[in-house]
């Protein structure tokens, strides 16, 4: 059976001040879960509560059904915020030595360091100490330090702030051969069209609150609207007075309208067919960022 990490009415407070307010959502393994939310949201908390470097005031995190123990949460990757490298060692030895801590044997650690390093393009690096390393660079081996123990669950947070679009490719690479071997893997970031491209399922935070979760096209489907681009070969004009149709958007030849409930969108075709051919007609599919927008406002 598909194992699941399942964060349930997690609350926390700092200072009387309350940052989580019945958190819950769920990491399957196997899928990418993308944790988007604004600065101060609360993913950053959720995390460590989830990693156990910080306790929730109630609620739990389980793995597969029951409250999770000290060494499977010791046994998680993370990569945490605040990144955990050591400035004046080199990148493959600090590596290895993360592999050992996590029960590898000296040669599996190695092996598996060397794979990764080559895989997110750090392979000629890997003899260089990380102070020496650009900071895109230093977030690479970040990464792999957290995937070096190959763990049934993987914890990221920002991984990948600071790369450049080569570096997101490869990362993100790895990371979905991961989940597709099996790894359960939560991820936050504040760059929705990675987020869009790279995860499976999505988890929307505001406020300390979840304001959406769930599979990634069943909730573009939740908050799509009855939005249709039509692009025929004269001007769409007519739109404007088409009942039950709003102008979303127009440029001439091209359109985007909103059809109230209830309208037929083929009518809405036969009505342009009807003026002469028709090059493009089809549901506008809401882009994440329009679904953050919508939950968070
Ligand atoms: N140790 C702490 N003491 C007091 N307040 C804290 C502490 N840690 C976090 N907070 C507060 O909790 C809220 C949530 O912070 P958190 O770091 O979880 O957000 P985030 O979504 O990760 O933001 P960012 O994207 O900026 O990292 C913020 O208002 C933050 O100031």
């Amino acid at each position: 059976m598909t194992k699941v990490l399942s964060v349930s009415a997690v609350d926390r407070s700092f200072a009387g001040r309350q940052v989580l307010k019945d958190v819950t959502f769920d990491v399957t393994a196997g899928r990418m879960t993308g944790f988007v939310g604004a600065n101060g949201a609360g993913k950053t908390t959720t995390m460590r509560i989830v990693l156990g470097v910080l306790a929730a005031d109630s609620g739990e995190v389980t793995w597969g059904g029951v409250p999770l123990t000290r060494a499977e949460r010791q046994a998680f990757g993370y990569m945490p915020e605040e990144r955990g490298l050591y400035p004046k060692m080199s990148v493959r030895e600090q590596v290895v030595y993360l592999g050992r801590l996590h029960g590898l044997s000296a040669a599996e650690a190695k092996r598996s360091a060397d794979d990764l390093l080559e895989r997110v393009g750090l392979g000629e690096r890997a003899d260089s100490t990380l102070e020496t390393l650009s900071l895109g660079n230093q977030q690479r081996a970040q990464v792999v330090a957290a995937l070096v123990h190959d763990p049934e669950v993987l914890v990221l947070d920002e991984p990948f702030s600071g790369l450049d679009p080569m570096a997101v490719d490869n990362v993100v690479t790895v990371l979905r051969e991961r989940a597709r071997a099996g790894t359960a893997v939560l991820f936050s970031s504040h760059q929705l069209d990675v987020v869009e491209r790279l995860c499976d399922d999505l988890v929307i935070i505001a406020d300390g609150t979840i304001r959406a979760a769930g599979e990634r096209e069943a909730l573009r489907t939740r908050y799509a609207r009855r939005q249709f681009e039509l692009a025929v070969d004269s001007d769409l004009g007519w739109l404007r007075d088409r009942p039950a149709t709003t102008m979303v958007d127009l440029d001439g030849r091209r359109a985007v309208v909103e059809l109230e409930d209830g309208a037929d969108d083929q009518e809405l075709l036969r009505d342009a067919l009807a003026r002469g051919p028709v090059r493009t007609f089809r549901p506008v599919v809401p882009t994440l960022a329009e679904i953050f927008r919508e939950v968070t406002q």
